[in-house]
């Protein structure tokens, strides 16, 4: 008899290894408008506008860029035993942590997922003040909260299956006619995902999203990073997905961890939500516009650590790749047969 599963309610932080603390703090305080939750020599304890928990992103100081965990919160701290019990049943290591093991968190439960991940369970966490209101911080670039994870994993389908396991579903994948299936989000709460499956050598963190209300606050952000000079901090975007709907901006920190800005992607709470399921040939499925998917977006992602803070090996993806599989610089594969302007043709 399969163990119960912890009830998971939403993605809630990520710890992310950065060797420069000074440049991080510039990119993620002065440029993205994070509020300090804490700070000290060794690490910064961020969150959005709309975020009352201690934190929804450390920057932790260290030799070589990578994630240290991912970390969902869960319903109740009963839900910690569960998660001992469930992973236990899968195998993998667990490790308790008693409160304050993480500055802000209380007791947690950390694991290295089946997919090879560090990953953390937790409930208890400080309450801060919450700045949903504090029109006086916001800037022009508000990010209101941390929306989802994306993680590059070599097999989509066993991935599904792990995440399904965990009670999360599906709002939206990726696939071919021969039903290789590339990418694929996935829910607890009720919006297009708490992580999306990215399909790639892995384990790596693609990326790590904020959410802003409104587009203009991330157009802001655009606009600030022209003004200082650092517009090679925009990967890709601004855009409107295809995957999602929503609006998004992709920028690269000092270390060259990923981020996204995104806002307005939709309600998927009722039990029969409908499945989205996206041809990988259809070049509006990742830019609604059809503009290119630069390749560094589908190349680069971030190592992740295990328990002990060692580099996990990298698992090579066997099934065909996203970035193969479109013609060019991707957003043109249907249009590739046509003489045509776009970027694509070009590459
Ligand atoms: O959050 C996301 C929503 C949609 C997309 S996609 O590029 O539209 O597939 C990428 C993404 O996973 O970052
Ligand atoms: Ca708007
Ligand atoms: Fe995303």
């Amino acid at each position: 008899m399969t163990a119960t599963p912890p009830d998971v309610i939403r993605c809630a932080y990520a710890e992310l290894v950065v060797t420069d603390l000074e440049a991080s703090r510039t990119f993620y305080v002065d440029i993205l408008g994070l509020v300090v939750t804490y700070e000290d020599d060794e690490a910064i304890y961020l969150r959005a506008f709309e975020e009352y928990l201690h934190h929804s992103l450390i920057l932790r100081k260290g030799d070589t860029a990578a994630l240290a965990v991912l970390a969902y919160r869960v319903r109740t701290p009963a839900d910690l035993d569960l998660a001992v019990a469930y992973y236990t049943g899968l195998g993998v290591r667990v490790e308790r942590r008693p409160a304050g093991a993480t500055r802000g968190i209380g007791e947690a439960v950390r694991i290295e997922d089946p997919l090879g991940f560090p990953v953390e369970f937790f409930h208890d966490a400080e309450h801060v003040e919450r700045f949903t209101q504090r029109y006086d911080q916001h800037g022009a670039g508000a990010l209101s909260r941390l929306d989802h994870f994306n993680v590059v994993t070599p097999d989509v389908p066993a991935a599904r299956s792990y995440y399904e396991g965990l009670g999360f579903r599906v709002s939206e994948d990726i696939q071919d006619d021969e039903g290789t299936v590339y990418a694929a989000w996935m829910f607890r709460k009720p919006t297009v995902h708490d992580v999306a499956l990215t399909g790639g050598d892995g384990p790596r963190l693609h990326h790590i999203a904020f959410a802003s209300q409104e587009r203009h606050q991330i157009l802001h952000v655009c606009d600030h990073l022209g003004a200082l000079r650092k517009s090679d901090m925009i990967e890709r975007g601004p855009g409107r997905h295809g995957v999602s709907n929503a609006f998004y901006l992709y920028v690269r920190d000092p270390d060259g961890h990923r981020i996204e800005l995104y806002t307005h992607d939709y309600y998927t709470g009722d039990p029969d939500n409908p499945v989205i399921t996206w041809d990988v040939h259809d070049n509006q499925r990742r830019d609604w516009w059809g503009n290119p998917v630069v390749p560094s977006w589908y190349s680069d992602a971030s190592p992740v650590l295990d328990l002990d803070g060692k580099a996990q090996p990298l698992i090579e993806r066997s099934d065909a790749r996203e970035a193969d599989v479109t013609i060019g610089a991707d957003g043109f594969s249907y249009t590739s047969k046509q003489e045509g302007f776009k970027l694509g043709e070009q590459v």
